[in-house]
Parts: structure tokens; C-alpha cells; sequence
């Protein structure tokens, strides 16, 4: 008798566990379609049902709900900033500022150069949002993932006063002139033949930023075999770079980080030693150096020596300054090469920006001299092809990496809580027809007198276009890119007649962390001038 009592209890216990785990579940999920029936999906409902629902519709941001829980994650896969200017294309005043939710993390995206100009220049925005790959390979303690503070202004300081500096970029145009020479010796060598541009253009992006970082030389157009140093180094920074790249659910849900689902935190954790024993060995050999030799005037100095001298007056540790070598390495190879292989791929298909590219080179250069660089501010047209090309190909689309609200702050009149994510889509806003006119076609023109935008700046002054970023976040590196860039085109339109290895130019686009083109251009050049 008492067993089947106890029984009986433990029955009705379970029961009534079961009914409330059922209730539970249910009160759940009416919460979870409760938030998600709010404008920009459920991280947005969830903020504004804790203040009150008719205070959050009146001044709700227009946005996609996406699906229950995970909101609008599915648009961040693939080409996102194609999918996002879809959506907000879709919305009346979407363009301006969108709001989605990206798992529980709430997010806006500007499509229009106000708003995005706002997004950029204002200080609430200067952090940047939870990144676990960008933790496990140590870039906390780098530029650009520091927490926004004492830190990261002194890393911006060191940057702009000295890494970064005219003096120091000038300082480098020898090397910049003999890295081109060294990738022309590297297409002369290819005859007539087919040449995969983007192989050229990494390794000389590569060799130029080691010496600038580290004080490494090498050859571009040595046999790769004779640098397995540079090999590896490359092989770092394309993981590194996949991992960066890579959209990580913990990064949204991060009681998922002990999981590691998709196994970015166990890579990160086999990368970072390789990475340490390559930079470490590099400042020890900087020190080595400094205490054995003395100082010579006219060699530029590097990062490693402009770190080391600064090391105590600005208090960095070892591993602060390794963090900074490679990010650099890491930021400064990838992007130019990705920006100089689209615009190369716009001019082997509009043959007749080629043609007056080289025209302007033939009058101001002429076909006796190489170009040096005091001759780039006369060559106006080739600056506007430039511009175009971070225009209709920005090398980040949605500007690499993404800003976070500090403090509850307001965009386009719209309350933007602390801790959104924002982003700004410029992408979006170069294929914008009320922002450019015909902004389909590549024409440099619309950047020179009588054009749409003459004079626009690309650093950051105006809106439209701004492929660096603005304000206190934006790209350090941004004057070394541009004169670079702008130097080896010159130098290889002006060796060169370029052509493409087949028909046509397949334009398809992946996104990693640049959007690069998707098949690797294939080109054939004809000297111009004589070896
Ligand atoms: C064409 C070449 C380049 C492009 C298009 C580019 C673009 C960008 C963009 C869009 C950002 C983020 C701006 C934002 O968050 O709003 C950025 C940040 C950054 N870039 Fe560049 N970049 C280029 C070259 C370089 C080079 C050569 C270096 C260094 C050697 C560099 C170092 C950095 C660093 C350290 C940051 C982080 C800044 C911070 O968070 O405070 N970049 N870049």
C-alpha cells in the first residue's frame, strides 16, 4: 500500500514538473514571437518591450524581423552587404538606417552618406563589438579590436605620430619603387604568356609591409622556394584571415564558445603559437640589433624599432607590441592587393580608361622615363580611377569591421541603445543612383572637373565615399595604401599594355573579410617601353 502511495506521489510530482516545463515552454516561445514581431526582429523587441511596446513602435527603426530567436543571422552569410542593401531597398526610410537582429544582438546598417557619416564620426560609436576569433588571435591587444580606452589612444597615437606619419611614408619610396620593379622583372619574365595577378600583387604587398613592419627584404621575383619564411607567413595570414572573416555563431551566443561549434576558437589556438614564435623571434632579433650596432641615419627605421623605442614611455608589454607587428602585417598585405586586382580587372575591360590612363602617363611621364613618385600629383586621371575602384569595389563593403555603441546615443533622430552593433554599407551606397549618376557604369570622369564628385576625398571627408572608414575608428593606414597603390599602378600601367587571357572579366564576388573577386583575374601584358 504505502509503495503504490509513493508511487502515486512521485507520479503526480512528475506531472505537475511536466505541466510547468510544458508552460514554461510556452510562456517562452510567446515571448520569443512577442519580440519578434517588433520592427528589426526579435533584439529590438526584446529592448523595447522591457520599456514599454507603444514607446518602442512610435520610434521603432524599419527593419527585418527575420525569423524567431535568430533574427536576421541568415543574411549575414554570403555576399551580406548585397543581401542588406536588398532589405533596405525593400523598406520606405530603411536606406537611411535599417535595424535588424543578429541572434540576441541588436544591429543598424546606414545605406546613405549622412547617416553613415554620422555612424562614423560620432565618439559613442568608437568600440567595436564581441569578436572571439579576434581574442583568440590576440588582436585585443591590437589596434584595431582594442577596447575603446587608454590603450587603444595610445596605440592611435603611436600609428599616426609615428608609424604611419608622411615622414615615415616618405621615407619608404625608395623600397615602394624597387618592390614595382621587382613585380614588372616578375611580368617581363612571363613573356606572352598568362599571369594570375593576384599571386603578384599578395607577395609584393606582403614583402612591402614586411619591410615596413619588420625591416625584412626579399625579391618578388626570386623562385618562391628560396623564401620559405615568406611562405609560411603568407599561409598565417590567409588562415588568420579565414578566421577573422568567418561569421561565428559564439560571437552572437556566446554560452556556445565552450562548445566552439564550428571550431574557429580550436584553429585560432593552433595559429597563435606559430604566430608568437615568428614575432617574437623577429623583436628579439630588433633588440639583438639595437644593443649590438649603432644606429644608422639613413636607413627608414621599421615598426619593431619605433615600437621598442616607444615600449616604455608609452608602457607596452612583449605582447602588445607583437599584437600590433601582425596586425599589421596582416591588415596592410590583404587590402591592397584585393583593391589593385579590381581596378586592374576595370581596365583590362574598359579598354578606354586604359587608353587614357596611358595617355596621361605618356604626356606627363613619357614613354623615355619610368614614373618616379613626384610625378603622381600630376596624373589626375589616374588618382580618379583609383577612387572609382574603392567606389564600385570597396575592399571592404561593409567597411571590415563593425562599430558598437558604448552608450545609448541617437542616429538620424532614432534612440540607438548602448551595445548595438552598427555598420555602414558602402556598397550600398555606390550602387545608389540618388547618390551617383549612372552608378553602375566605371567612369573615373565622374571624380575630375565637370564630374559628379570632383575633388571628393576617399579619407574620410565625405560620406559617399568613404572606403576607409571616418573618424576616430577609421583605417590608420590609409595614406601608406593610397600613395602605394597609387605608385605601382602607375608603375605597371605605365610598363604595361593590359589585356585579359580570355574573353571577358568574370566581376563575381566573395566576401571574407575584403570582397575579392571570386575567380582570380587572369590578364596578358605587352611592354610599353623598353627593359
Ligand atoms: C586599400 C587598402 C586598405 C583599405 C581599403 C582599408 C580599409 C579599412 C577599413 C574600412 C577599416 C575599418 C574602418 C572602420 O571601422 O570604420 C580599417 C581599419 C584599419 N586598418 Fe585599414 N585599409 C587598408 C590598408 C591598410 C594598411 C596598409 C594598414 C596597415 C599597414 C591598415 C591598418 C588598419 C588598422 C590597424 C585598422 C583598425 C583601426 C582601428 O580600429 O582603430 N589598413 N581599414
Amino acid at each position: 500500500g504505502q509503495h503504490d502511495g509513493t508511487t502515486t506521489t512521485l507520479a503526480a510530482v512528475a506531472t505537475s514538473f511536466a505541466y510547468l516545463a510544458v508552460l514554461a515552454c510556452l510562456a517562452w516561445a510567446a515571448a520569443a514571437l512577442l519580440y519578434w514581431a517588433h520592427p528589426g526582429g526579435p533584439a529590438w523587441g526584446r529592448y523595447w518591450r522591457g520599456r514599454g511596446q507603444g514607446a518602442g513602435l512610435r520610434r521603432a527603426i524599419p527593419g527585418p524581423k527575420g525569423l524567431p530567436v535568430v533574427g536576421s543571422l541568415g543574411l549575414m552569410s554570403g555576399l551580406a552587404h548585397r543581401s542588406l542593401a536588398a532589405e533596405a531597398a525593400r523598406r520606405p526610410g530603411a536606406k537611411r538606417l535599417m535595424a535588424l537582429s543578429l541572434g540576441p544582438v541588436r544591429a543598424v546598417v546606414a545605406s546613405h552618406p549622412d547617416v553613415a557619416k554620422e555612424i562614423l564620426d560620432n565618439p559613442a560609436f568608437a568600440a567595436r563589438p564581441l569578436n572571439h576569433a579576434a581574442y583568440g588571435l590576440m588582436f585585443h591587444r591590437s589596434i584595431g579590436f582594442a577596447e575603446h580606452g587608454p590603450y587603444w589612444r595610445a596605440l592611435r597615437r603611436v600609428a599616426s605620430g609615428h608609424l604611419f606619419g608622411p615622414r615615415q611614408v616618405d621615407a619608404f619610396t625608395p623600397y615602394r619603387a624597387r618592390v614595382a620593379g621587382d613585380v614588372v622583372a616578375a611580368l617581363r619574365g612571363a613573356g606572352a604568356g598568362v599571369v594570375e595577378l593576384r599571386g603578384v600583387l599578395r607577395r609584393a604587398s606582403l614583402y612591402y609591409i614586411m619591410r615596413f613592419v619588420f625591416g625584412k627584404e626579399y625579391d618578388v621575383s626570386a623562385p618562391q622556394s628560396s623564401s620559405g619564411e615568406v611562405e609560411e607567413l603568407l599561409e598565417m595570414v590567409h588562415e588568420g584571415y579565414e578566421l577573422l572573416g568567418k561569421e561565428n555563431w559564439c560571437d552572437y551566443f556566446p554560452g556556445l564558445a565552450a562548445v566552439d561549434p564550428q571550431g574557429i576558437g580550436a584553429r585560432c589556438a593552433e595559429l597563435m603559437p606559430r604566430v608568437n614564435r615568428f614575432v617574437h623571434g623577429i623583436i628579439r632579433e630588433h633588440r639583438a640589433k639595437a644593443t649590438t650596432a649603432a644606429a644608422g641615419g639613413e636607413v627608414p627605421r621599421d615598426f619593431v624599432d619605433i615600437l621598442l623605442s616607444l615600449q616604455d614611455s608609452e608602457g607596452l608589454a612583449d605582447a602588445d607590441i607583437a599584437a600590433v607587428l601582425w596586425e599589421m602585417i596582416f591588415r596592410g598585405t590583404d587590402a591592397m592587393a584585393v583593391l589593385m586586382e579590381w581596378a586592374m580587372a576595370r581596365l583590362v575591360l574598359h579598354r578606354d580608361v586604359q587608353a587614357k590612363v596611358h595617355r596621361e602617363l605618356d604626356e606627363v611621364v613619357g614613354r623615355s622615363s619610368p614614373v618616379a613618385e613626384p610625378s603622381l600629383p600630376a596624373l589626375p586621371y589616374l588618382q580618379a580611377l583609383i577612387k572609382e575602384a574603392l567606389r564600385v569595389h570597396p575592399p571592404g563593403p561593409l567597411l571590415s569591421w563593425r562599430h558598437r555603441a558604448i552608450t545609448d546615443t541617437y542616429v538620424d533622430g532614432h534612440l540607438v541603445p548602448a551595445g548595438t552593433t552598427a555598420m555602414v554599407n558602402q556598397w550600398a551606397m555606390s550602387r545608389d543612383p540618388e547618390v551617383w549618376d549612372a552608378p553602375l557604369e566605371f567612369r573615373p570622369e565622374r571624380f575630375l572637373a565637370g564630374g559628379e564628385a570632383p575633388d571628393v576625398s576617399v579619407l574620410g571627408a565625405d560620406g559617399r565615399l568613404v572606403p576607409f572608414g571616418s573618424g576616430r575608428r577609421s583605417c590608420p593606414g590609409k595614406s601608406l595604401a593610397m600613395t602605394t597603390v597609387t605608385a605601382w599602378m602607375a608603375t605597371l600601367l605605365h610598363e604595361f599594355e593590359w589585356a585579359p587571357a580570355a574573353p571577358g572579366v568574370d566581376l563575381s564576388e566573395v566576401l571574407r573579410l575584403s570582397c575579392e573577386m571570386a575567380a582570380p583575374l587572369q590578364v596578358r601584358v605587352r611592354p610599353r617601353r623598353d627593359a
